[in-house]
């Protein structure tokens, strides 16, 4: 079998060099290559990543390629993202690089030469009727599904997630007894570029600034100001330089320039119980067609080791999701990535309307 292993650098991947090797694969390595060398403010050092992944290449015998994906990654991830943010919503660029840049442009290039093609995801497969699912880490902390959950069913049945099935620490014990030079890396955050550079002086470098005001929901008061409401996010609290909160943002006016604040832990308008998604998208199958009532699930609306109950209804526009608890900072933009009832099976994703 031919396995080519997406290699960051980072300790899980190297665990996945370690572990197909001793299953006896020699897999090809492959280096992805995203950001702007020649740009001071959005560079991002890919050095040190590729002379890890040389040390590791050299150690198992293996052969590493840089793939230049950064084009690719400009015309989709970062055209997407800024066109969310313009719009006001709260984008999700880790999905995104996911679905078109590890799985998408990198299978047409590179992938499609090989059987399989592996990474060090926190995620598993499970196998059912013929069919391959996406389905949820050992891990729950480090349980990447929800960053996951727009492949599709061909992506799916072609990926190996070989450290899924281990916790991290397990992963840094082999990777420790293995003497892999990554052995001691810090977890990298998140994906790529859009990981490493500093969020607001990117969306500042594309929309600029536009003062505008913030007012608190319930009295229509004036609270302060901000910069344009491309900084702001549904839900967040840090960093809307106001006094005597907490302040949670609510919601935004893109065409008035206005964010929405309320006051307190406890206001009742930073929490509902219900959300619909737009084009929601399965990754393997429906699993609940011609079913009309409510389905039990579990979802998650942000990056979080938690899942929430809920019950999914189709509606004429798209899938409505209704919990069993209330809900911090819906944001219009996040997906809303469903499970099975017992969190195991990853369904697929939304985008929260
Ligand atoms: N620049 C890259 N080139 C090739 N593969 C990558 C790159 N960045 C990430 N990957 C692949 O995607 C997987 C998940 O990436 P993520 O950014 O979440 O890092 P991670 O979970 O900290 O993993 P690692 O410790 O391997 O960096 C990695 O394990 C690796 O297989």
């Amino acid at each position: 079998m031919n396995i080519a292993t997406l290699l960051s650098g980072g300790v899980d991947s190297s665990v996945v060099v370690h572990m197909l090797k001793e299953s006896g694969y020699t897999p090809s390595l492959f280096y992805i290559k995203i950001g702007m060398d020649d740009d001071e403010l959005l560079h991002c050092t890919s050095e040190e990543d590729i002379e890890m992944a040389s040390l590791i290449a050299r150690k198992y015998g293996c052969s590493l390629d840089v793939v230049d994906l950064h084009k690719d990654y400009w015309d989709n991830v970062v055209s997407y993202t800024i066109e969310k943010v313009k719009q006001g919503l709260t984008p999700n660029p880790d999905v995104m690089c996911n679905k078109l840049i590890k799985f998408g442009v990198f299978e047409q290039r590179v992938g499609k030469d090989f059987d399989k093609t592996a990474t060090g995801h926190y995620a598993t497969t499970l196998e059912k009727n013929g069919k391959v699912y996406l389905s949820t880490a050992k891990d729950p902390i480090k349980d990447q599904t929800d960053f996951l959950a727009q492949i599709n069913s061909l992506q799916v049945s072609k990926l190996m997630f070989p450290i899924g099935h281990l916790m991290k620490n397990e992963v840094r014990d082999i990777a420790t007894k293995a003497n892999l030079p990554s052995a001691k890396r810090q977890d990298s955050q998140g994906i790529c570029f859009l990981g490493k550079v500093n969020y607001n002086d990117f969306i500042r470098r594309y929309l600029g600034e536009k003062s505008g005001p913030i007012v608190e929901l319930e009295t229509g008061k004036i609270l302060g100001k901000h910069n344009g409401y491309w900084f702001h996010t549904v839900g967040q609290r840090k960093g809307l330089g106001l006094s005597g909160g907490p302040w949670y943002v609510i919601k935004k006016d893109v065409a008035a320039n206005i964010v929405y604040a309320s006051k307190g832990f406890d206001a009742e308008a930073q929490y509902g119980y219900e959300f619909s998604m737009r084009d929601f998208h399965f990754i393997t199958d429906n699993p609940w067609e011609n079913r009309r009532s409510e389905i039990d699930v579990t979802f998650k609306i942000r990056h979080t080791p938690d899942f929430t109950k809920g019950k999914i209804i189709q509606t004429p526009e798209g899938y409505r999701l209704i919990s069993t608890e209330r809900l911090q900072g819906i944001a219009p933009g996040q997906f809303g990535v469903v499970y099975d009832a017992e969190s195991r099976i990853c369904v697929g994703s939304g985008e929260i309307m």
